[in-house]
C-alpha cells in the first residue's frame, strides 16, 4: 500500500528538525488517536503539535529517568522514599496545552486554523475538556436561559435533540447557505455499476402510514423525473407503515430538547484548484412500474454526467466566504421579546460580545444592560409591529445596541482566528430576523411565553461549512439551459430547454406558481413514498457516516422530481417566469412562539395559493460524516432539523463523501429554520431545486404551499420522521404537530392500548 502522504510529509518535516521516523512514528500515532485524525491539528505551525510532543516526550522520558536515579539515590539513602510523583504524560500535557492555545488571543491571531470548531477539536478521551469546549446547556431551558447567557436563545425551549430531516423517507434536513466552494473530485468510481437498486415497495394505504417513506416502495415516476427533497431520518429502515404505528417501547416525554451554544468556524472555503473527476458509476434503477433501463439510469441523470466529465476541467469557485474565509460572529445576548418579558429576570443572559482577544467568552452582560432589555408587544400583525416595536423600543435598544456595537469592534479581532460562535438575536433582530438580507422584512413575536429566540446566524443563501463540494460553473451548466432564449421563457410557445428536466414543461405558471399536477406528484410522494421510487446505494454516504468500516445496507432514499430554473448561461431576462426560487422569498411571513409547545413557528401574514414558494431551506451545506461528526458531538444540544441533499444519490455510483451533501440549519440558517413539523397534511411540501449546477449533489431545498394558506395560517412541513426509529443520530421529539394523520399519536395511542393489554 503506497504510504499515507499525510505521513510522509510529517516524517518530511521532523527529519529537517533532525528527528527519526522511529521517534516520530509512535509519537504520531499517538497524536492522530488524540486528535480524531485531525491533520489539520497535527500540520499547522509546520507540525508544531508534533514536534512539540516529541520534544515532550523526550523531555519526560529524561525527566523520568532523572527521577529515578534521584529516587533509587534517595531509596538508598532514606528507608522510606518519598512517593515518586508520575510526569504527566506528554501527550495529555500536549493537548491541554493546545487548548489553552485555542483560547489564546496569541494563538487566534497567529495562526488562523482551517477548520478549527468544535468538530475539530481533540476528543475529549480524558476527564479534561477543551475549554473552547461549547457551553452545555441545563435541562431546564427556560432556567438555563435565565441562569447562562450563553444558552440564552440557544434554541427554543421545545427544541430537540439534533434531528437529521430526511427526505420522506425521510432523512433528516439540515441547514442551507452555501457559499465557499471547495475543490472536489466527481463522485462516481468505476466499478460502480449497479451501485444503486431500486426496488419495489408495496403499496399502501397511505392514511395509515402517511409519513412513512418505506425505502423499498418501487415507483411509476417516469425516467426522466427526479425525486425531490431529503429527509434524513433517524432509521429508514424503520420507514414502513409497520414500523410507524408500531407501539414504542419507550414511555414518551414532555421534555424538551436541550440546546446548547456550539461554536462553528466556517473556515477557507475553495482555493479555486481543479479537481479530478472519476468516472461515473453506473447505476441500475427499478421503479414501481417494473421497468428496468438498460443503463437504469434516467435520462437526466445520464446527461448530467456528461456534464458533469465536460466539466473537469472547470475551475471551482469560492461564492460565500468571507476574504478570510471565515465567518466571524457575534455572540449576542437576545432581546426580550414577549409583553411578559419585563418581569423576566435577565440577569442571567449572556453578554453579547466576547472578549477582544479572539477567545470565546460567555460572561453575563451587564447589570444595566440586562435590566434594560426590550419588550416587544404582543401582536397579532408582525408588519405591523415592526414599525412600532421600533418606535417604541429604540430608547431601551439602545444599551444592547451599544453592546452589539461592541462586540462587533472586539469581533473584529476575533475574527482572525476564525472562530465563529453562536449568534444571539438582538431587539432589533426581532423586528428583522433576517437583517435586512431578504427582500421583505420577517419580524418575529412573542405572545405566548419569555422565550428567547434561538441563537443563529441568518444567512439567506447555503454556504459550505468545509469539505462539501459545491461546483457553480459555466462549464458544468452544458448545453441544457436555454442560451437562445431572450425575455421570458414562459411566455414562448415551446419550453425551452430548461424545462427538459421537468419532462420538456415548464413547472411555474405565468403567475409563478407550481402547476398543480406537479406540484400533486411532489405531495404524494412526500406522502406516500411507497408509490414512488425509491434507490439502495450500494454504499450509503449516510450509512457510511455512522459506521466507515462496516456500514449498514442503506436504508433507501426517495428518487424526486426536480425543478430546473433558468440561470446565467440562459439567454432569458431575469425577469424570467422560469426563475421563481432564485428571487428569494417574496411573502408577507412572521415568525412567532407557537401556542402548542412547538417552539417557534413560520406562518405567513397574507393569504397563499396553492403552489406559491414560501422560502427555500438554507444552513450550512456539510457532508454527511460532517454532520455525523457535528451531531454525535452535541448530543445534548439542539438541532434544527437537517436536511439530507440525496434526491439524486440514485443516479450516481459509489457517491464520495464531499458529494455527498445535507444542510444544517442549526448555526447559520434562515427563515425555513422556524418551520415546523407536521405529519402527512402540512402546509408545505418541499422540492429539489436546480439553479447554480445541473449537479444534483447539490440543489435547492425550495418549500411551496400544498394548498390555499389563509394570512396567520402556521406553515408546516412533513420532515419524514420516523418516531420510532430510535437510532437515528438526530433524536425524534414528541410532536405536537396536531393532525389527525399524526404517526406520533398513532405511535402513542397504540403503546398505550398495548400497554392496557399486557
Ligand atoms: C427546525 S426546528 C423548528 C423550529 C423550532 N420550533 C424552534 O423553536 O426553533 C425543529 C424543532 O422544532 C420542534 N418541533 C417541530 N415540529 C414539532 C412538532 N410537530 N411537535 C413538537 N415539536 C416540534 C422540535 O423541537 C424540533 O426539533
Amino acid at each position: 500500500m503506497a504510504p499515507n502522504p499525510k505521513v510522509v510529509s510529517a516524517f518530511r518535516a521532523m527529519r529537517v528538525l533532525g528527528i527519526s521516523e522511529e521517534k516520530v512514528k509512535p509519537v504520531l500515532k499517538n497524536l492522530l488517536k488524540l486528535y480524531d485524525k485531525n491533520w489539520e491539528l497535527i500540520e499547522e505551525e509546520n507540525y508544531r503539535a508534533l514536534a512539540d510532543a516529541i520534544f515532550e516526550q523526550e523531555d519526560s522520558l529524561v525527566a523520568e529517568q532523572k527521577n529515578e536515579r534521584e529516587n533509587a539515590v534517595q531509596a538508598d539513602m532514606e528507608e522510606e522514599a518519598e512517593p515518586h510523583e508520575e510526569p504527566e504524560r506528554p501527550l495529555k500535557r500536549l493537548r491541554s496545552r493546545h487548548q489553552e492555545d485555542h483560547a489564546s488571543p496569541s494563538f487566534g491571531n497567529c495562526s488562523p486554523r482551517p477548520g478549527g470548531t468544535s468538530l475539530k477539536q481533540p476528543k475529549p478521551e480524558e476527564d479534561k475538556l477543551p475549554e473552547t469546549s461549547p457551553p452545555q446547556q441545563s435541562q431546564d431551558s427556560t432556567e438555563s436561559f435565565q441562569s447562562n447567557a450563553a444558552n440564552i436563545g440557544a434554541g427554543s425551549p421545545s427544541l430537540s435533540p439534533p434531528p437529521l430531516v430526511r427526505n420522506k423517507g425521510k432523512q433528516p434536513v439540515l441547514s442551507k447557505p452555501l457559499l465557499s466552494i471547495p475543490e472536489r473530485s466527481e463522485p462516481s468510481q468505476p466499478g460502480a455499476a449497479s451501485s444503486t437498486q431500486l426496488k419495489e415497495k408495496g403499496k399502501e394505504p397511505f392514511s395509515i402510514q402517511p409519513a412513512l417513506r418505506d425505502k423499498k416502495s418501487m415507483s411509476e415516476r417516469s425516467p426522466l423525473a427526479v425525486n425531490p427533497g431529503i429527509v434524513l431520518s433517524p432509521k429508514q429502515g424503520v420507514y414502513n407503515s409497520s414500523t410507524l404505528i408500531k407501539p414504542k417501547d419507550e414511555p414518551l416525554t414532555d421534555e424538551l430538547p436541550q440546546i446548547a451554544v456550539p461554536l462553528a468556524v466556517i473556515p477557507p472555503g475553495g482555493n479555486g484548484s481543479i479537481r479530478e473527476a472519476d468516472g461515473p458509476g453506473i447505476v441500475s434503477s427499478q421503479c414501481a412500474n417494473g421497468n428496468i433501463r438498460s443503463d437504469g439510469v434516467p435520462v437526466s441523470s445520464i446527461e448530467r454526467r456528461i456534464t458533469r466529465q465536460l466539466a473537469k476541467s472547470s475551475c471551482n469557485l469560492e461564492i460565500a466566504s468571507t476574504p478570510s474565509g471565515e465567518q466571524p460572529i457575534n455572540a449576542t445576548p437576545a432581546g426580550v421579546l414577549s409583553k411578559e418579558s419585563k418581569a423576566m429576570d435577565t440577569g442571567t443572559r449572556g453578554k453579547p460580545f466576547g472578549p477582544s482577544n479572539g477567545s470565546i467568552s460567555t460572561h453575563s452582560a451587564p447589570e444595566e444592560a440586562r435590566s434594560q432589555i426590550p419588550i416587544l408587544p404582543p401582536s397579532s400583525n408582525g408588519m405591523d409591529d415592526c414599525t412600532k416595536t421600533d418606535k417604541n423600543y429604540t430608547e431601551n435598544s439602545c444599551e444592547i445596541d451599544k453592546d452589539n456595537e461592541q462586540n462587533g469592534l472586539e469581533n473584529a479581532n476575533s475574527h482572525s482566528m476564525g472562530v465563529v460562535q453562536r449568534r444571539q438575536l438582538s431587539l432589533r433582530d426581532a423586528n428583522d430576523i433576517a437583517k435586512g438580507q431578504e427582500n421583505v422584512v420577517i419580524p418575529l413575536v412573542n405572545d405566548v411565553n419569555k422565550e428567547y429566540p434561538p441563537s443563529f446566524q441568518y444567512i439567506p443563501q447555503n454556504v459550505v461549512f468545509q469539505n462539501g463540494y459545491v461546483n457553480f460553473s459555466l462549464a458544468r451548466i452544458g448545453e441544457n439551459c436555454c442560451s437562445n432564449c431572450f425575455g421570458n421563457c414562459l411566455s414562448s410557445p415551446t419550453p425551452c430547454a430548461c424545462a427538459n428536466e421537468t419532462g420538456g414543461e415548464f413547472v411555474y405558471t405565468l403567475e409563478g406558481l407550481v402547476k398543480e399536477d406537479f406540484l400533486e406528484e411532489c405531495i404524494s410522494m412526500n406522502r406516500d413514498p411507497q408509490k414512488h421510487c425509491m434507490f439502495y446505494c450500494k454504499e450509503c454516504p449516510q450509512e457510511r457516516s455512522k459506521n466507515d468500516d462496516i456500514p449498514e445496507p442503506c436504508k433507501g432514499h426517495l428518487v424526486r422530481k426536480f425543478i430546473k430554473e433558468c440561470w446565467w448561461k440562459c439567454g432569458c431576462s431575469k425577469l424570467c417566469g422560469n426563475r421563481v426560487v432564485q428571487r428569494g422569498i417574496n411573502r408577507k411571513l412572521q415568525v412567532f412562539m407557537t401556542p402548542g409547545g412547538k417552539g417557534w413557528g413560520l406562518r405567513t401574514l397574507e393569504e397563499l395559493p396553492k403552489g406559491a414558494f414560501v422560502c427555500e431551506y438554507v444552513g450550512e451545506i456539510l457532508t454527511n460524516s460532517e454532520l455525523y461528526e457535528r451531531v454525535s458531538q452535541s448530543k445534548n444540544e439542539e438541532h434544527a432539523y437537517p436536511v439530507l441533499l440525496d434526491a439524486d444519490w440514485g443516479s450516481e455510483g459509489v457517491l464520495k463523501d464531499e458529494d455527498a451533501l445535507c444542510l444544517d440549519a442549526t448555526n447559520y440558517g434562515n427563515v425555513a429554520r422556524f418551520i415546523n413539523h407536521r405529519c402527512f397534511d402540512s402546509t408545505l411540501v418541499e422540492i429539489p431545486v436546480e439553479v447554480e449546477t445541473p449537479d444534483h449533489h447539490y440543489y435547492h431545498l425550495a418549500f411551496f404551499t400544498t394548498r390555499k394558506v389563509e394570512a396567520m395560517e402556521e406553515l408546516t412541513w412533513d420532515y419524514g420522521i420516523d418516531f420510532d426509529d430510535h437510532d437515528h443520530p438526530v433524536k425524534a421529539f414528541k410532536c405536537r404537530c396536531g393532525s389527525k394523520f399524526c404517526r406520533n399519536i398513532k405511535r402513542s395511542s397504540r403503546s398505550r392500548s398495548a400497554g392496557s393489554r399486557r
